[in-house]
Order: structure tokens, then C-alpha cells, then sequence
């Protein structure tokens, strides 16, 4: 964590968040593993990182075996606010960022191959979160790490959150905006996603088949 912070030597809490990986109803669990789709549920603790928000380190994830590809990862928040900062690459240039926000019942997608962190808006809510997610998942963070963080820092004052440009990258326009509702990918308006998964058990393909969705990854507007 620390070396992805504004500040290396920021106090905080011991455990700054926990997740439960796959879970579900057992009468789902041979579909979900045959389909490679993962749920988890994530609690962020409340609190602060030194001058920043609570939040993870950062990650890009990696090339999963079963889908040969980046995947993407969708959230469902359940309690406190959460901000996704994303960027399209780790590079130097990191091509455009943004930063979505979202209250307990909106969605944030993050697209495959993109740089991002999740941050806990509030100091003093926890932050609550549902996610599918791709079984043979993994994290890149050397990229990250090496650019001490993303392309900005969250500051922190009394709940309010501003940005710190890290100048380890070009300097670049920052977007932010509330999520949007994702139609364009089949996601149903105001329907849990574990729900609409019952429902339809192909209607998170996207996550595990990314590369059959390229035309929607390209130019993603979160
Ligand atoms: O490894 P990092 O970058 O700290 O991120 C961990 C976070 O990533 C997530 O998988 C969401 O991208 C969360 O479940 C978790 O809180």
C-alpha cells in the first residue's frame, strides 16, 4: 500500500479493507465455476490514510488464462460512497482518467486492461460493496508502483475529496462524473446484480468473455 500513497509514512488503520471471495447460493456454485464468474462482497474501513481517503493501492488486472484477455470487474454499492479512479493505461501517458462516483445502488464498471483504485469517500462510513469478477483473476501493480500511485492522489478535507496531480505522469485532464447505467452491456435498471445473474445467467458473459465485447471496451466512457 505504501507505495502507491502521497504520503509513505501515513498512519491509518491496521486493516484497511477485507473481502469475502465467492460467495453466492450453493445451487449456484457448479454454474459459476463452469462459467469462471466470481462474487464478492468488500468492506472498506472507516477512517483516513494520512491525508488521503481510504482506499486500495491501485491494480490493473492481468491476462486471465480462461478468458486470454484483461477482464473487466463490476461493482454494486451497498453502503457508504464510492469513487473509482481509472485511467486507460500505467504508462507515462495514461490516457485518459477519470473518477466515478457512485451511491448505494449505482454500478461502476472498470474495463479491461485500465488502471484503477477504489476509494472510500466518506472518513466516517464504511464503505460496502458487491462485484463480479473473473475466477483465474489477477492484479498487475509493478506499473503502479513504479509511478508511486495512479495519475492523482485523493485529499481528504472534512469529506470532501480533491485531487493531487502526480507528476510521475503527463499531465493530464481529469474527468469526473457519476456512473452511468451501463445498458449498453444488457445491465438492468435497479435490479441487484446477483439477482439479475439468477435471472439470466449469461448477463455477466462481458466479464468472462471480455474479448467478444471489443467494441464496447474501446472508447469506454465509464
Ligand atoms: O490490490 P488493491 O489494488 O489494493 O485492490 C484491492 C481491491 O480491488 C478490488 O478487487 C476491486 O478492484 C477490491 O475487491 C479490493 O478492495
Amino acid at each position: 500500500m505504501r507505495s502507491s500513497l502521497l504520503d509513505k509514512n501515513a498512519k491509518g488503520p491496521d486493516v484497511i479493507y477485507g473481502i469475502a471471495m465467492d460467495i453466492g447460493r450453493i445451487a449456484d456454485r457448479a454454474d459459476l465455476i463452469q462459467r469462471h464468474l466470481l462474487y464478492g462482497a468488500v468492506i472498506y474501513a472507516s477512517g483516513h490514510l494520512g491525508k488521503e481517503p481510504i482506499r486500495s493501492q491501485g491494480h490493473i488486472h492481468s491476462i486471465s488464462p480462461s478468458a486470454q484477455f484483461s477482464t473487466p470487474e463490476v461493482y454494486e454499492i451497498w453502503e457508504g460512497k464510492c469513487i473509482v479512479l481509472m485511467q486507460e493505461t500505467a504508462n507515462k501517458d495514461p490516457g485518459r482518467v477519470f473518477v466515478i462516483h457512485a451511491s448505494p445502488g449505482e454500478l461502476i464498471i472498470v474495463p479491461p486492461r485500465w488502471a484503477h483504485c477504489t476509494i472510500s469517500a466518506l472518513s466516517g462510513t464504511p464503505l460496502v460493496f458487491g462485484a463480479w469478477c473473473i475466477r483465474d483473476y489477477g492484479f498487475e501493480y509493478e506499473q503502479i508502483r513504479s509511478h508511486h500511485g495512479l495519475a492523482f492522489y485523493p485529499i481528504l478535507n472534512n469529506n470532501e475529496i480533491t485531487w493531487r496531480y502526480n507528476d510521475h505522469y503527463k499531465k493530464t485532464l481529469l474527468i469526473e462524473k457519476t456512473s452511468q447505467r451501463y445498458t449498453g452491456l444488457g445491465i438492468k435498471r435497479d435490479k441487484p446484480i446477483y439477482t439479475q445473474y439468477t435471472e439470466n445467467q449469461h448477463a455477466f458473459d462481458f466479464v468472462t468473455k471480455p474479448q467478444k465485447y471489443m467494441d464496447i471496451w474501446n472508447n469506454f466512457i465509464p
